[in-house]
Formats: C-alpha cells, sequence, structure tokens
C-alpha cells in the first residue's frame, strides 16, 4: 500500500486493481429481487455515477456496497479481495465510506465540532478536547479541497446546502475513505449550490478516490462523470464509460429510452383527427366516423354474429 501525498489515504500498490467491483451482485428482500446480476467497477481517480429513476434499486446497492444488508448473489471484491460487510463499520473501516442525504451532520454544533463528531482529539492525561490542533485540521483540510469557511465556530445551520455537502464529504475522506458514495448529493440544491458540490466531486477524484454518485440528474453525473451506470428494476440497463457516450444519449436512456422511442412512434401514427383535445381534465378519443354504408355493414356483421 501508498499513501496519497494530498490526502494521505491508502490506494492499492496495483493502481489497475479496482478498488471495489461488484460481480452479479443481487439482493433479494424475500421474494423482492431489488437488484440482481449488477455489475460495476469502481476505480481510484474515477466518478461511477448510478442513476435511474424511483425504485430502480440504487439505495439497496449502496446499503450493500456500506455494509446495511448483505448481498444475496455474486461477489464483492475491495481490492481484489471478496467482501462480505457484516456492518457499516466494517465497510468504513475498509474504506467505503457513504455520505446520506441527511448527511448525519449535527445542526447546531460548529464546523469543526461536526468534522471530528465522534473522532474528536484529546490532549494531555485529563484528556481534555484538544480544540486548537482539531480546528487547525479542520481549516487545513476544508481549504486543501477548496472549500472557504472563514468561521469555523459557526454552526453548520448556518452553512448552505452545498457546503454541508462538502463538510460531510471532507470529514468521511480526512478520515480515510478510498471508496466514497454519495446519495444523491445535489438533489435538494439550487444550480450554484449543485455546482459547488460537483467540483468537490472533482476535487475528491483528482485526490484519487473512487467516487460513486448516485442521481436522478444526468446533466450533473455528466459533467463530473467517467463512467455511466443505469438502474432500472434492479437491473443495469446501461453501462457506458463517458467517451462511448454522450449527454443526449444519457439524458434520453434516463428518460425511458427505447420505451419513449417506442411511445414516441406509437402517438405519430396515431391519426391526429381521431384525437381530440383533453375536456375538462379528461382526454377523449373520439369514436371514429362511419359513412352509412360502413354503419350498415357494420350493422349487419353484429346481427350475423348474434
Ligand atoms: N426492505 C425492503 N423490503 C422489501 N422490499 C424492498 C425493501 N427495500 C427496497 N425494496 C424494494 O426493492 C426495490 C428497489 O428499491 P430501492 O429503494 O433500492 O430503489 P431506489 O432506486 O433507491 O428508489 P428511490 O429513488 O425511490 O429511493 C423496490 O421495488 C422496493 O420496493
Amino acid at each position: 500500500m501508498t499513501a496519497s501525498i494530498e490526502t494521505g489515504i491508502e490506494m492499492p500498490d496495483n493502481p489497475t486493481t479496482p478498488i471495489l467491483e461488484l460481480m452479479d451482485v443481487g439482493k433479494s428482500y424475500g421474494n423482492v429481487h431489488a437488484v440482481r446480476g449488477v455489475n460495476i467497477t469502481v476505480r481510484q481517480g474515477e466518478v461511477t455515477c448510478v442513476l435511474g429513476d424511483n425504485g430502480a434499486g440504487k439505495s439497496t446497492l449502496i446499503k450493500v456496497i456500506a455494509g446495511l444488508h448483505d448481498y444475496t448473489d455474486g461477489e464483492m471484491r475491495v481490492n481484489g479481495e471478496i467482501r462480505h460487510f457484516p456492518s457499516p463499520r466494517v465497510a468504513l473501516s475498509s474504506g467505503i465510506a457513504t455520505v446520506y442525504q441527511d448527511l448525519a451532520l449535527a445542526p447546531l454544533m460548529s464546523v469543526w465540532r461536526n468534522f471530528f463528531l465522534g473522532n474528536e482529539m484529546h490532549k494531555g492525561i485529563l484528556g481534555t478536547l484538544d480544540t486548537k490542533s482539531m480546528k487547525r485540521i479542520c481549516g487545513t483540510e476544508l481549504s486543501k479541497m477548496g472549500i472557504v469557511i472563514p468561521d469555523l465556530d459557526r454552526p453548520v445551520a448556518r452553512l448552505s446546502g452545498g457546503q454541508r455537502q462538502c463538510l460531510a464529504i471532507a470529514r468521511a475522506i480526512y478520515f480515510g475513505a478510498k471508496v466514497i458514495i454519495l446519495d444523491e448529493p445535489t438533489a435538494a440544491l439550487g444550480v450554484k449550490q449543485s455546482g459547488v458540490v460537483l467540483k468537490y466531486i472533482v476535487k475528491a477524484r483528482d485526490a484519487g478516490l473512487g467516487v460513486i454518485f448516485i442521481t436522478h440528474n444526468p446533466h450533473h453525473a455528466y459533467l463530473v462523470g467517467s463512467h455511466f451506470i443505469i438502474l432500472k428494476l434492479g437491473r443495469v440497463v446501461l453501462d457506458e464509460h463517458r467517451d462511448r457516450l454522450t449527454l443526449e444519449q444519457l439524458t434520453t436512456e434516463m428518460s425511458g429510452g427505447q420505451e419513449l422511442a417506442d411511445l414516441s412512434h406509437e402517438l405519430e401514427s396515431m391519426d391526429p383527427a381521431k384525437v381530440v383535445a383533453p375536456t375538462q381534465g379528461k382526454a377523449h378519443v373520439a369514436a371514429p366516423e362511419l359513412s352509412r354504408d360502413e354503419l350498415a355493414e357494420v350493422v349487419a356483421e353484429e346481427k350475423e354474429t348474434e
């Protein structure tokens, strides 16, 4: 193992060995197959984007990698070794950190207290809190990753959503993450704040981490992603590297891809004269108009079948 100069994070000696690999991984809850046959390779210095609609299996995938649930099929390898994590703590000690949407920050506590929450530094025989060192390290780590928070005593509740996300990510990196899973980090943010987080994802990537970016948003994913996986009903329906995929293709695939194309053809083939504009909130299709002769034919046919 070697340590990255920037972050002090241990990296595999052979950089070609993926940090994390899922091979045909499946997870069932009783009869419900939440994910099936999932293959994902996460490498250091790459952002792997996992996209999918509601119910696609994203949360289940996070839970499997983060050690909340064990997988029921396939293999998960960390640095080439097959692993089953019995708990999130074990996943974390193996360098896999997850930043959930609720961030696990204490809003009324200061920035530096949150940075060290659960990992406080102590000094002297009385074991008093080493406030000075914690503030110094917190400031250095945040500025190393390009986050400027002038007052580290400020309560976290007074930071912007983007800054809070970055603080949670910086904390995970400082405490040894090699793979960082970001659960929809831009979902609740506006454009500017999303930009703050996306820049930070790039910084984490450039510091040599393997980033798994879970999102609904193909535009955000495409700005930072090295490769893209779309899950649908628990299966991988797209797995492509950036150089083989355009934003347009990714957006189309995310919004339904082939299904939308089929629907579009179906709609185009419908006679517009037979589709009536919505009336009082209800769309209806007009009954086909028949000529007198056609009507007589239909009546005759119906009589025959009676
Ligand atoms: N604990 C559980 N027990 C039974 N079924 C579950 C459980 N958790 C998830 N599922 C099912 O597994 C499938 C995938 O759910 P999952 O929550 O992983 O999807 P998701 O992509 O994260 O969706 P969302 O974006 O809505 O959170 C769904 O059909 C869901 O109902």
